[in-house]
């Protein structure tokens, strides 16, 4: 157990072994899932001028009590009527500029119109600055909006856009060979024979990827042949990351390892203190990072999370790019937790979060019912019904 390498150590080797990739210029319309290579630096103000929040009516501070005359419209759109003077008001629409004068504005549900004289009713007087939104007072022409390195998620494009942005520095996407081996797969909804399995990984893991800034290949269900498999890795060499499933133990037909062996790869390390997720091996062929995933369903899917996507993340130019964990009380006793560090399938609700029964790295029957895997640290001490837990939501 002594030469399993601890989770964190092995993230920071698999990460030291990868570069950020370059930065391109892509449009808003297609930088969702993107991360910014340049802060977001914003070349205008907002709002550019004091403007009103709600449909109603622009009046001066010192004439709150009303009544007042109406003298004109502002709409969104358009440049502000003339400036009020005292006992004036204009009709104001939401997002309108309030004309030179005014600083506040009174809710048309709360006065009544009798021609061009307006009074208040339902309100007591209007505090001064009431339903303005100030010039400058979501962000100012020059100050940073969001950090280079971060996610464009739907909020950060809107804000990139109401920064004056239309193009984006972006960090390029990392190409992804998607790898699976074993003379047992057969292609999904393939008839199979008992010693036949459907090659599930592939999708599992595409589908992981598929959710990134990631562009995948896939070359599903490689026969365990040395030379085909070097033929295939080989083919792979201009991609930024390949990352094998299966194939990465011990036995005579995982041939992952002496493959990579064979080509000329620097491995890196093989073999992590978790569970599932031993047998993972990471090094460089080349300028390629290299990543062998265990073949259990399990085992893939959690080393997938903990290393391929915190690696196409950091490549994709993330600040922030391993797993997130949250915390929530567990609804049943944990044992103490031995020297790998496990990462349990689990069900969170409102109850808490409980792990399952079954922990067999094979069964995708539990994979599929959780959405968090509950982190047990190495040699954790046993936690009670209520003790608050490490997981990440999946
Ligand atoms: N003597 C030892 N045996 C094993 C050890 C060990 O330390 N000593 N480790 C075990 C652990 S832990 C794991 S995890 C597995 C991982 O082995 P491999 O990466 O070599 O995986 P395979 O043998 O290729 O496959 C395991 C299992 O998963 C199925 N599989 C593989 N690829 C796919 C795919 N693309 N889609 C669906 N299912 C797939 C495969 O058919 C096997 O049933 O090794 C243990 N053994
Ligand atoms: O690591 Mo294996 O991944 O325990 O099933």
């Amino acid at each position: 157990m002594s030469s399993l390498l601890p989770l964190d150590e092995a993230q920071q080797r698999l990460i030291a072994l990868a570069s950020r990739l370059p930065a391109e210029s892509l449009s808003v319309h297609d930088a969702l899932g993107r991360y910014l290579a340049s802060d977001l630096i914003a070349r205008r103000e907002q709002p550019a001028a004091d403007m009103s929040a709600m449909d109603g009516y622009a009046i001066r501070f010192e004439d709150r009590d009303g009544p007042w005359t109406m003298i004109g419209e502002c709409a969104a759109g358009s440049p502000p009527c003339r400036a009020l003077q005292a006992g004036e008001t204009a009709r104001i629409f939401t997002g309108a500029l309030l004309p030179d004068g005014a600083d506040s504005v009174v809710m048309q549900e709360n006065v009544a119109a009798d021609g061009a004289t307006i009074r208040l009713t339902a309100e007591p007087s209007p505090a001064r600055g009431r339903h303005v939104r100030h010039k400058g007072g979501d962000f100012k022409r020059g100050e940073n909006g969001l950090p280079a390195g971060s996610l464009l998620n739907p909020a950060a494009l809107g804000q990139a856009v109401i920064a004056g942005y239309g193009d984006l520095s972006v960090g390029k996407r990392p190409r992804v060979a998607v790898v699976s081996t074993g003379d047992e797969l057969v292609a999904p909804g393939t008839e199979t024979l008992p010693h036949q399995i459907p090659a599930s990984n592939d999708v599992m893991v595409a589908s992981l990827l598929s959710g990134m800034t990631a562009e995948t290949r896939n070359l599903s269900r490689i026969p365990d042949d040395m030379e085909t498999l070097c033929a295939a890795l080989e083919s792979a060499r201009d991609c930024d990351i390949i990352v094998t499933i299966g194939g990465a133990s011990v036995g005579d037909h995982d041939l992952v390892g002496p493959a990579f062996e064979r080509l000329g790869a620097d491995i890196d390390f093989y073999k992590i203190a978790m569970k599932p997720g031993k047998p993972v091996m990471a090094g460089r062929l080349g300028k390629t990072v290299i990543l062998a995933l265990p073949g259990n369903p399990a085992s893939a899917f959690v080393a997938a999370t903990l290393f391929l996507l915190p690696l196409v993340r950091f490549m994709a130019g993330a600040k922030t790019y391993l797993p997130e964990y949250h915390k929530a009380p567990t609804s049943e006793a944990l044992p103490a937790n031995g020297p790998r560090a496990e990462f349990l399938r689990a069900r969170i609700d409102q109850a808490g979060i409980m792990a399952f029964n079954s922990q067999d790295s094979g069964k995708l029957s539990v994979l599929a019912a959780s959405n968090a895997l509950l982190y047990r640290p190495i040699h954790a001490p046993a936690a009670d019904v209520g003790e608050m837990v490490p997981y990440i939501g999946i």
